[in-house]
């Protein structure tokens, strides 16, 4: 008998052991089989390339779209996906196997439609490590989104600006990220690699395409907003603190432009598997560096400059979008172009 991969890992002793929103095993006591089952299903990727596979299908059942570009909508962003016609939405909780948004500011929906004329998937809401899932968990909707036929990928984050220049409201391409995470061992792509997706080494040098960025700047240039448009660096950390003083100025000289609690994982996940990816910051606060300085950041605020910048970015999203998909469309004729040449050749 054929077992449907969706039935077979709900009803799987290792998942039942596995708490995803509070990441524990209380119902287990140390030194018992159970515990060891709990911390084995929790050390390794649960998303088998046929599971998250039949996710994909799940979803493919029920909407007749076939987007290429995937959106991640970061904090106070999530409106963008509003900009989508013949919209079809999915709140998590209906997708099999879906972890759920908890953060205040994300809708929670994965979003098919059309943004002028072309077929995208928005991401309403993303996972955070801080809300207790595992980096892989987190970023498992990127390889459904792979599955389901994206290979370029847009991603959004709200982002406290640290370089001195930097104001809330300005956008930062994002060129690179400091993986703080990954540095104390954390890491998506951790455990058995799956070779379908990707190889298990893989540089990063390339992973923000500069094509994108560079056309990002010739929007911004068009839309007359290149004043508070930056090109920066990204460090990422766990959350869901902000920082430290002390933390913020090591980062500083380390040469990070911007910090935030997101993104990093979804980039590799996304890189590994291919993508191409196009990433940006809102700075929707100032890092406070000084001791003297009495503000506080807070998620409102955070909040708040989204939906200040909201048209700005939906303008922003959109003219990637259409970018993006002219460039995809140049390169499928140009690899028609190649195929019909290497037929002649033979
Ligand atoms: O999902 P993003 O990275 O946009 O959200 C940022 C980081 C925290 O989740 C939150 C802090 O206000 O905003
Ligand atoms: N730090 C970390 N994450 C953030 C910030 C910040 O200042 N602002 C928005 N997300």
């Amino acid at each position: 008998m054929k077992t449907d991969p969706i039935s077979f890992a709900a009803s799987s002793p290792m998942r039942a052991a596995y708490s995803p929103l509070t990441h524990s095993f209380s119902s287990f006591k140390i030194g018992t089989p159970n515990l060891d089952a709990a911390i084995a299903a929790n050390n390794s990727n649960f998303y088998t390339y046929e599971l998250l596979q039949s996710i994909a299908e799940w979803l493919k059942k029920r909407v007749d779209i076939r987007p290429t570009v995937g959106i991640i909508c970061g904090s106070g962003l999530g409106s963008l996906a509003d900009t989508l016609t013949e919209r079809n939405t999915f709140p998590y909780e209906v997708i099999p196997h879906f972890p759920k948004s908890t953060v205040h500011g994300h809708e929670g929906q994965l979003v098919f439609g059309k943004l002028k004329g072309v077929p995208v998937v928005c991401m309403q809401g993303r996972f955070h490590y801080y809300e207790g899932y595992p980096l892989w968990k987190c970023s498992m909707p990127i390889r459904v989104m792979k599955l389901i036929g994206v290979n370029q990928l847009i991603v959004t984050n709200a982002a406290g600006g640290l370089h001195s220049d930097y104001q809330p409201g300005d956008i930062m391409i994002m060129k690179d990220h400091v993986n703080l995470m990954g540095f104390a061992g954390n890491n998506p792509l951790q455990g058995v690699n799956e070779e379908r997706f990707g190889p298990r080494f893989i540089a990063m040098n390339r992973a923000y395409d500069k094509e994108l960025r560079d056309h990002a700047k010739k929007i911004s240039k068009d839309l007359g907003i290149e004043s508070f448009v930056r090109e920066g660096v990204y460090a990422v950390l766990g959350g869901p603190n902000f920082e430290t003083i002390a933390e913020l100025r090591l980062l500083k000289t380390c040469g990070v432009d911007a910090v935030g609690m997101s993104t990093v994982h979804e980039v590799l996940t996304a890189h590994h598997a291919g993508m191409r990816i196009f990433a940006f910051s809102l700075i929707s606060n100032k890092c406070v560096t000084d001791y003297d300085d009495d503000y506080e950041v807070n998620h409102a605020e955070v909040i708040d400059t989204g939906k200040m910048r909201e048209p700005i970015l939906k303008e922003l999203v959109t003219r990637m979008v259409l970018k993006m998909s002219e460039l995809e469309n140049e390169s499928a004729s140009a690899n028609n172009i190649d195929s019909a040449s290497l037929m002649f050749d033979y």
